[in-house]
Formats: C-alpha cells, sequence, structure tokens
C-alpha cells in the first residue's frame, strides 16, 4: 500500500498516464512468470488489472493463497484439495523456522499468531479476521484454522495432555456441525451458507496449549425459519430430521415420507450437508444426550407443522378467522409435538389481547388473517431463536474450561460480508454495519498505523490517501443524529408512520453526509448508502417493525405453559422474564431495538479485536456458480 518516491506514481497525468500504460504492457507481457509473484505488493504497478490477473495466473496453476502486504488473500479452489490441509503440512509450516519464507497459506498466518502468542509481545492475544462475499470460503477458512490448533496446540511431550488437548481440541470442532445444521442454510450463493456470524475464543494455557474456546454468535437470520427466498432453503437441520429420522422417529415425529411443508421448500434437493448422522454424532460428543436430541427434533417438527397452519379471511372483521380444512389436521399435530393445548395455541395466534385505560383492562381483538401469519411466524421464530441460542450456551458449557486455567487466546472471526441485494431491508443495514466497522479497524490497524510508523522513523515516502470510512459510520451511528437512532426514535415513540415518511426523515435529518444518497427512480422508498464497498439501497418499509422486532406477551406466555421439557427451559415462567417480554409501548424499560442490540454486541467485539493483535485473510470467490478452474474477473 505504501508507494516509494522513486517508484511509479499513481496520479495520472499525461506522461504518468503514458507511463503507466506502458509498465502495464510490459507487466502483462510476462504472463508465464506471474503465478509466481507470490505477495500482490510485488506487483508494478498496481492496478486492478494487474492484480487480478495475478490472481487468476495463479488459480489457474493451483495456487489459492496470495499475499498482499500484511493481509492473505485466499481463492476458494471449489473443489477438494486435500494435500493443502494435511496434518503433514500443518506440522511443517508449525516447524519451520520462518514459516513466513514457504508459500503463502492460511497455515502461516495460523503460526505467526501462534508464536505471536508466545513471544509475549503485548499485546499477546490475537485475533485472525476471515472476510469475505458469501461462499468465498470463511467457514472452511475458520474450519481449517481450527484443526490447525487443534494439531500444533497440542503438546508433544505429556500424553496426558495431549489426550486433555485432543479431547478439547474434538469437541471444539464438534461444534462446527452442530451450529452448520442449525444456524446455516442453502442460498442462491452458498449451499452451506453461515446464516449467523460468530467469533471463536481458542483459549490457551502457560504451556501455550488449547484449554478451552468460547464461541459468540452475532444475529441468526430467524426469519428464514418461517420464510425462505424462493430457490432457498431452511436452515439444514430441517431437512436432515425430514430424510434422516428412522421408521420409528417417523412415527413419533408425523412425518410420514414425502409431507409437504410450507416451510420447507426445495426438500428434493439433496446436499452434503443434510447429514443427520453427523449431527446427531456431534451432539452426543458435546453432551447431548439421545433423549434431548430427540426432544429437540420432535419440537422442530412441531414448528414444521406449526408452518402448515394456514388461516382464512374473515367475512366478519369481529369474528376470528378460521383455520383453513387443511390445516385442522396441523393444529393438532403442532399442539401435541409442542406440547401445548390445542384451544390456546389457536387462541393465541388468532386472538390479539390489548391493556388499555388507567386499570390496564384487557380486551381481546381478533387478528386479520396477515396477523395470524404474523403471530404464528413470530411464535416460529421465536422458538428457534431461543433454541439456538440455548445450543451455543451448551456448546460454550461443553468447550469452556475454568478461566484460571487459560492465560491467552487466539480468535477467529467469520462474519457475514458486504451484502446487496436488489432490495435490502434492517438484516442487509446490520450487516453492512458490521462490515463498515471491521473495515474501520482494518484501515486503522494496517494503514494509518504503518504510515505513522514511516513518518516516524523519517523513511521517504508519499502519503497514500485512502478511503476513511468514519464518514459512512457517521452516517449509520453516529451521534446524535444517525440512521439507526432515527429508526430507533420511530420505535421509541411507537408513533404510525409510513415508509414515505421514514425516508423523509432520513433524508432531512441527514442531508449534509455525503454518504447518503437516494434513488429518483426507485418507485419504493428507499435511501442509499454509499458503503466502502458500493452503494447499496434499503427499502424504508418494514424497517421499523423490524428493529422492534416484537414478540407478543401473550405468544411468550403461551409456550410458558408448554409441558415440552425442552420448551420449559427455553421459557421459563421466571418474573423477571415476564417484566422484560412486556411489548414496548407497554412497558416503561428502555426498548431494546434490534439495532441497539446488535451495535452493542458489535462494540463489545470491537472491544476485543482492539485489545488484541489483528491479522487478516480476505476470501474471495472466483466465480458465482461454485465451479472450480474458472476465474472470472468480472465478478470478482
Ligand atoms: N479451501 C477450500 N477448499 C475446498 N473447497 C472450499 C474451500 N473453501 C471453500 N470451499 C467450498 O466453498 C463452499 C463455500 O465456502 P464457505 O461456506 O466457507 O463460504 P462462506 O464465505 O463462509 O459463506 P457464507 O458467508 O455464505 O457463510 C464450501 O462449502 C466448499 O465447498
Amino acid at each position: 500500500m505504501l508507494q516509494q518516491v522513486n517508484g511509479h506514481s499513481s496520479g495520472l497525468d499525461a506522461h504518468g498516464g503514458e507511463a503507466l500504460r506502458e509498465d502495464l504492457q510490459e507487466f502483462l507481457g510476462q504472463e508465464a512468470p506471474l503465478h509466481l509473484l507470490d505477495d500482490l505488493t510485488k506487483v508494478n504497478p498496481v492496478t486492478l488489472e494487474t492484480v487480478l490477473r495475478c490472481l487468476q495466473a495463479r488459480y489457474m496453476a493451483d495456487t489459492f493463497y496470495t499475499n498482499a502486504g500484511c493481509t492473505l488473500v485466499a481463492l476458494n479452489p471449489f473443489k477438494p484439495v486435500p494435500q493443502l490441509y494435511s496434518p503433514e503440512l500443518m506440522r511443517e509450516y508449525h516447524t519451520a523456522p520462518q514459516p513466513q519464507k514457504l508459500k503463502p497459506h492460511i497455515f502461516t498466518v495460523g503460526e505467526q499468531t501462534y508464536r505471536n502468542v508466545k513471544s509475549l509481545i503485548e499485546p499477546v492475544n490475537q485475533s485472525i479476521v476471515v472476510s469475505g462475499e458469501s461462499g468465498a470460503g470463511k467457514t472452511w477458512t475458520s474450519r481449517c484454522l481450527m484443526k490447525f490448533y487443534a494439531v500444533v496446540a497440542a503438546s508433544p511431550t505429556s500424553s496426558e495432555s495431549h489426550k486433555v488437548a485432543e479431547r478439547i481440541e474434538q469437541r471444539i470442532l464438534n461444534s462446527n456441525p452442530i451450529m452448520e445444521a442449525f444456524g446455516n442454510a442453502c442460498t442462491l450463493r452458498n449451499n452451506n451458507s453461515s446464516r449467523f456470524g460468530k467469533f471463536i475464543q481458542l483459549q490457551l494455557n502457560r504451556a501455550h496449549q488449547m484449554t478451552g474456546a468460547a464461541v459468540q454468535t452475532y444475529l441468526l437470520e430467524k426469519t428464514r425459519v418461517a420464510c425462505q427466498a424462493s430457490s432457498e432453503r431452511n436452515f439444514h437441520i430441517f431437512y436432515q430430521i425430514c430424510k434422516g429420522a428412522s421408521a420409528d422417529q417417523r412415527l413419533q415425529w408425523h412425518l410420514p415420507e414425502g409431507a409437504a411443508f410450507s416451510w420447507l421448500p426445495n426438500p428434493d434437493r439433496t446436499l452434503e450437508e443434510d447429514c443427520f448422522e453427523v449431527t446427531r454424532e456431534a451432539m452426543l460428543h458435546l453432551g447431548i444426550d439421545t433423549p434431548t436430541q430427540n426432544n429437540i427434533f420432535k419440537v422442530l417438527a412441531g414448528l414444521l407443522h406449526l408452518g402448515n397452519m394456514l388461516f382464512a379471511d374473515s367475512e366478519d372483521e369481529a369474528q376470528p378467522c378460521q383455520l383453513m380444512d387443511s390445516a385442522k389436521c396441523s393444529l393438532r399435530t403442532s399442539a401435541s409435538l409442542l406440547c401445548l393445548p390445542e384451544d390456546p395455541l389457536l387462541e393465541t395466534l388468532r386472538i390479539r389481547t390489548i391493556r388499555a385505560g388507567r386499570q390496564q383492562q384487557v380486551f381481546r381483538k381478533p387478528c386479520s388473517r396477515a396477523e395470524c401469519d404474523t403471530r404464528r411466524d413470530c411464535l416460529a421464530k421465536l422458538v428457534y431463536a431461543r433454541l439456538f441460542d440455548w445450543l451455543v450456551s451448551v456448546i460454550n458449557s461443553s468447550i469452556c474450561t475454568d478461566p484460571n486455567s487459560w492465560t491467552s487466546f487466539i480468535g477467529l472471526l467469520d462474519v457475514y460480508g458486504f451484502e446487496s441485494f436488489p432490495d435490502n431491508s434492517l438484516e442487509q443495514l446490520c450487516i453492512n454495519y458490521a462490515n463498515e466497522k471491521l473495515q474501520q479497524h482494518f484501515v486503522a490497524h494496517y494503514l494509518r498505523a504503518q504510515q505513522e510508523e514511516y513518518a516516524v522513523e523519517g523513511l521517504e515516502w508519499s502519503f497514500v490517501s485512502y478511503q476513511d470510512n468514519q464518514t459512512c459510520l457517521d452516517l449509520i451511528e453516529g451521534s446524535p443524529i444517525s440512521i439507526c437512532s432515527l429508526i430507533n426514535e420511530e420505535c421509541r415513540l411507537n408513533r404510525p408512520s409510513s415508509a414515505a415518511q421514514l425516508r423523509t426523515r432520513i433524508e432531512s435529518a441527514l442531508a449534509g453526509n455525503p454518504c447518503l444518497g437516494h434513488d429518483k427512480l426507485s418507485r419504493e422508498p428507499s435511501f442509499i448508502v454509499v458503503h466502502y464497498a458500493g452503494p447499496v439501497r434499503y427499502l424504508t418499509a418494514g424497517l421499523v417493525e423490524k428493529n422492534k422486532d416484537p414478540v407478543p406477551p401473550e405468544l411468550t406466555r403461551l409456550l410458558q405453559q408448554s409441558q415440552d421439557p425442552l420448551l420449559k427451559v427455553l421459557f421459563p415462567t421466571d418474573p423477571e422474564e415476564k417484566a422484560q417480554e412486556e411489548p414496548s409501548g407497554q412497558s416503561r424499560a428502555p426498548v431494546l431495538t434490534v439495532v441497539s442490540k446488535f451495535k452493542a454486541s458489535l462494540e463489545q467485539l470491537l472491544q476485543v479485536l482492539h485489545s488484541t493483535t489483528p491479522h487478516y485473510i480476505r476470501c474471495i470467490k472466483p466465480n458465482s456458480q461454485g465451479q472450480a478452474q474458472t476465474f472470472l474477473r468480472e465478478e470478482a
């Protein structure tokens, strides 16, 4: 990133432009050795064209890792390359006197990080930030790094401690199939797409052996339980139980072969991720016994039947909507699987209770068909999200050790990449906000720190102006007014406001920010945020409601009545919890919106990252079809 004074200027005056073209031609003329350039900073001149040519040449030569200064670029091979991840190779990088002299690899990053911990130079704790778009290989890379540490952070001398490390290592590795079964899904971009972010803290003792780990997850895409985009699927676990259940289990869970579920689209598509046995095995290893597993799967089957409960429009507004004839059986089955009384389940879905007046009188109001659907979906999302959090806590209690037994850690961050769809909403806003924060962290750490270091050392160099994304972050999260504060304000005031009004409020309050734009041609009310990775158009419709993520208290109370052992754990009848569940507008407690919770967890994460020495791996998807040996530059 740093440019020497005597090097080639990037300013394109007439002579400079000519010089650059000549350099470019000269560079591209040497096609043959291009793939041997193992550091993109050695590419000269550094242009999009030359960098992509270099990566392409390396990809075609089956060389998937390239340094880019302090970052490692990882190209997704889209084919198995077992020799690249063998334990022998791990040991080779681990024992090399100077691993950075070996070919670029994620193991170089892994080993460098490990040596940093051993060196005890502050900050001792390390983090590896794995970034890239969906399907680029972040989860794969994180998994490989975990395997690397499981091998190199085990003690070769003491067989007892080796066993302990292996046990912990195996448990840590076993957390992957569970989290992927419950948190990953097949999307248009990736058959095994993580629908949540995660930070794994690998904990090391004084002897630098792995003694435990802790997982923190971020923003599970729970809407997927009840709503899947066309050609996408629900979370893998639903397909696993439908495909992998035994005849006996099918009877117990009411899942006859070929049963159709509205929340289970594309069931005919079989993926390697559909392996129920792998999930069950991993759960067993982490201490989730067979009866508890069966309980989990029974509840999930209950949710599938819940999804088949379709309501008909009510002719009289004063009367509750009726269930469609075909859905009556689904009500019965769902109620029985969730151990809920049938009538209260139906009533809760179709009748809203409102408290009003000084005495908080309770009124019952029949819901419209759309409201019934929303309440049904909300019930499923509520159960699934709590189940996911509970699983993460079970995983943590199985892989965590006594806080006194570890002294340092290596954190692996696998976050969702930057997203831009034709229509974007709150989910993308949060994801892209997280990416802006990480980009800022990256910029601050490498570019600014290094340039300042050069200045202090008096080295001769020319200042490279880099894109600082503070303006964009001010727009999203700044104080006192930002997009986040404005949508939070709408939630707090709980006033009726249309999508158009929200757009106007955002546009007028933040007009001065150059990162805010608007799409004149857009028919739906929207605003544009010019992110570091490109402009994204967000629709304002539904933003406030999604941000509130309201859970009608009747739904929680209903689930607290369940006789199912798992649901009893997920929905305890704790008075404090009851108070928290009060919907916005009825409670005096400050509204905890999706955005404010996400912002708080992001700030916590950044604090952890700031306290560590960071390392970056940027995963790149060479084509969007997932094909090996294909590098499509226009898509990169
Ligand atoms: N190093 C690799 N070797 C072989 N195949 C790989 C490698 N990295 C990724 N893949 C393939 O690419 C697919 C997508 O990778 P992965 O799931 O890690 O992407 P991701 O960046 O985590 O995506 P998302 O953000 O959607 O979760 C994998 O399922 C695997 O088939």
